[in-house]
């Protein structure tokens, strides 16, 4: 793991996740998944290009009604635990007392991207988001509070760990594109984000 950098008040934890422990982590994703699979969410402008999941108490969904946090995967099962290799990170940066109630589990493949957008359906910005990226590498865009202004934005690579609070808590952001097949964690491809929050 090298030192944290901090652009635009995002701290990015470079490497924090060692190769054993992305696997270690994807194999509990799979886990995950085999209970709460994945699946394509719906905006008013269409399918979402990432794939959707969720562990927790809570999981973000959005259909043709909109956007909000749902206690029950859309299959109407109840979302898997948390894995615990997932709490450890959190403990590790978030310096939040608080547990995260929503380890939301994004999936992109080729082409798969994430418009500009703030974290902004949960009822408590004190604790920050932390983000965990596995697999291919993201272009990740970090913006302003406000909409517009400058950007600036770094690739995340398999294992970087990035903690959205104070400032940038409620700051635009969004992943650009990927490159697809640029890392070998995942066997087919793809990249793996995981956001925690804290949504109550
Ligand atoms: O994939 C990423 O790096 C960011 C994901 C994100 O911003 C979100 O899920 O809200
Ligand atoms: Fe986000």
């Amino acid at each position: 793991m090298t030192d944290a950098i901090t652009q635009k008040g995002f701290v990015i934890h470079p490497g924090f996740l060692d190769r054993p422990a992305q696997e270690a982590l994807v194999a509990r994703l799979r886990e995950v998944l085999a209970v709460a699979p994945l699946f394509t969410p719906r905006t008013r402008r269409g399918p979402m290009s990432v794939r959707m999941s969720a562990a927790g108490t809570f999981g973000w969904y959005s259909d043709s009604r909109g956007y909000r946090y749902e206690r029950r995967h859309p299959d109407g099962i109840d979302w898997p635990p948390i894995p615990e290799e997932v709490l450890a990170i959190w403990r590790g940066v978030s310096g939040c007392a608080r547990l995260p109630e929503c380890c939301l589990i994004n999936w992109y493949g080729e082409g798969a991207r994430m418009g500009l957008h703030r974290d902004e359906d949960e009822a408590d910005f004190s604790c920050p988001v932390v983000s965990v990226s596995l697999g291919d590498d993201g272009l990740f865009r970090m913006g302003n509070v406000d909409r517009g202004g400058r950007t600036s934005s770094i690739w995340l690579k398999s294992g970087d760990v990035v903690v959205m609070g104070g400032d940038a808590r409620l700051a635009f952001h969004g992943v650009d594109r990927i490159r697809f097949g640029s890392s070998t964690l995942l066997p087919k491809g793809g990249r793996i984000n995981l956001t925690l929050r804290v949504v109550t």
